[in-house]
């Protein structure tokens, strides 16, 4: 079965449905310049509400006085690390998440998956998402694709998660060509930025339980 993460959840409704559409992680987004924002009063509300999943506080460089705010008001199982922090920092932020970190990698060709050996086994579980668009205003949720067989037989001691312009129609494509266990999505699952859609969040899980187009 290949587990999910749901992320940029913002209301109560969002949560019920991730929980209802049988999510393993739910992501709550703690950084301003984002459509799916949330203060860490919110996300500890909607991390309460999440129950039976492992809550993830997605942060951008995040100073100590952040994480702790974030600890304090969510106690969140995981952080996700989504800015450039370097493997010293993840180091740093383990001792504000319950269960460690994820860190993302960004990967546009096969050179960027070099970056990801300098997280192996310094983070808990790495997230390969898509390249921002060059001048973006935030480092992920923008549904961009890449070539997910770059994942292919990616030979790392930590777990890792598939990310980038996933949506129903393309989830059991990209898990067949990158052999990923595990996904996370955001822009897919929504009618626009930071708008979740529980009927897009349902085909998303129901898409996963179908055999990739091409395979039987
Ligand atoms: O989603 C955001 O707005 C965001 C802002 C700042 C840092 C990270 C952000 N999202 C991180 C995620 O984990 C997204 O789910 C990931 O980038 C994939 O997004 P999408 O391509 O839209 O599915």
């Amino acid at each position: 079965m290949t587990e999910i993460k749901f992320c940029g959840l913002k209301t109560g409704r969002d949560v019920a449905a991730a929980v209802q559409a049988g999510a393993r992680w739910t992501g709550y987004v703690i950084f301003p310049a984002s459509p799916r924002h949330v203060t860490p009063a919110l996300a500890g509300e909607l991390a309460h509400l999440a129950q039976g999943t492992e809550t993830v506080a997605v942060m951008v460089d995040p100073d100590d006085a952040l994480l702790a705010q974030i600890r304090d008001a969510m106690r969140p199982d995981w952080i996700q690390l989504h800015g450039s922090e370097d493997p010293r920092r993840v180091v740093q932020a383990r001792a504000y998440a319950r269960q460690g970190i994820i860190k993302s990698v960004p990967v546009a060709d096969a050179s960027d998956l070099e970056a990801a050996r300098a997280y192996d086994r310094v983070a808990d579980m790495l997230l390969f998402d898509a390249k921002p668009p060059r001048g973006a205003s935030r480092p992920g949720g923008w549904g961009e694709t890449y070539d997910y067989g770059l994942l292919k037989n990616l030979n790392l001691s930590v777990p890792w998660l598939l990310s980038g312009g996933l949506d129903a129609s393309n989830v059991a494509a990209a898990v067949a060509a990158s052999g990923a266990k595990a996904v996370d999505v955001s822009s897919g699952i929504e009618s626009s930025p930071g708008i979740k859609d529980a009927a897009r969040i349902q085909a998303f899980a129901d898409a996963l339980a179908q055999p990739a187009p091409g395979l039987t």
